[in-house]
């Protein structure tokens, strides 16, 4: 499996590369790799790191207990999530059939959704999506045309068609080889990997998502995440 971890996290604030910030002392990537590491399918995980900071990531993944069963590289990555990915997967062994791909800030996805998002590859998916019924209602506006217009908004999407998407998303590996060798890097990139699947014409699946599965993007979603570690420390003490 592949996680990007190689954002600098400009939403976040300004500090070290969201994936080295600390969520309860320890850093989120951590997090993430334990993870995804607590399915028992998954034998490799390949984090792409920063591209001047590989180098650290790999010590800290030597100083921190991961579980023996799987195997971890690590790989600079790019300017954008796409790019990152795609280099990941350049990193991965020949003969793997399934590959998932995980944010690294999702740091907090349990481990019945990683298992059914492989259960849904290894059922036959070529493209599996974890997703939650979206709460706001979401408008289609028009961008302004300089600073401080208003949006024009377009159009209001059924609600209840709408899903909020989130990782780890699992592939059949070919299809998604072959996604990320076809749709050229325009701009920011690709936002997540299933819609260059879709771009092929190939079938996407959405299988239940998780509340505790959210990114951390801004200030206050490190708020939640603390909280949801602290919920969790104290339910295992019951
Ligand atoms: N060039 C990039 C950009 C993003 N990512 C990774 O893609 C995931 C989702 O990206 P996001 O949450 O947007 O992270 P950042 O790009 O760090 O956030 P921001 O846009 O606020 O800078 C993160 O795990 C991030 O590390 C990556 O590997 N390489
Ligand atoms: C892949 C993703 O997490 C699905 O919701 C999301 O698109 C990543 O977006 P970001 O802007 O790179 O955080």
């Amino acid at each position: 499996m592949v996680i990007p971890a190689a954002g600098r996290g400009v939403r976040l604030g300004p500090g070290a590369p969201k994936a080295l910030r600390a969520l309860n002392g320890t850093p989120m990537l951590i997090h993430a790799v334990r993870a995804m590491a607590a399915s028992r399918a998954v034998s490799l995980v390949v984090v792409v790191a920063p591209s001047d900071g590989a180098a650290e990531v790999k010590n800290l993944l030597d100083d921190h207990a991961l579980p023996e069963r799987t195997d971890y590289l690590v790989v600079p990555g790019g300017e954008t999530r796409q790019e990152s990915v795609h280099l990941g997967l350049q990193a991965l062994p020949e003969g793997i059939t399934t590959v998932l791909v995980h944010d690294a800030a999702r740091p907090l996805v349990p481990v019945e959704t990683v298992d059914a998002v492989i259960e849904a590859v290894r059922d036959g998916a070529v493209a599996v999506v974890p997703a939650l019924p979206v709460a706001d209602t979401v408008k289609e506006v028009e961008p302004a045309e300089k600073p401080g217009d208003p949006e024009q908004v377009v159009a209001t999407p059924v609600r209840a068609r709408l899903r909020a998407v989130q990782t780890p998303q699992g592939f059949d590996h070919d299809t998604l080889v072959n996604a990320h060798a076809t749709i050229a890097l325009t701009g920011e990139g690709a936002t997540d990997d299933a819609g260059m699947v879709e771009r092929l014409g190939a079938p996407v699946v959405v299988v239940p998502g998780h509340e505790e599965a959210f990114k951390v993007t801004r200030p206050l979603d490190l708020v939640l995440a603390e909280a949801v570690l602290a919920r969790r420390r104290a339910n295992d003490g019951f």
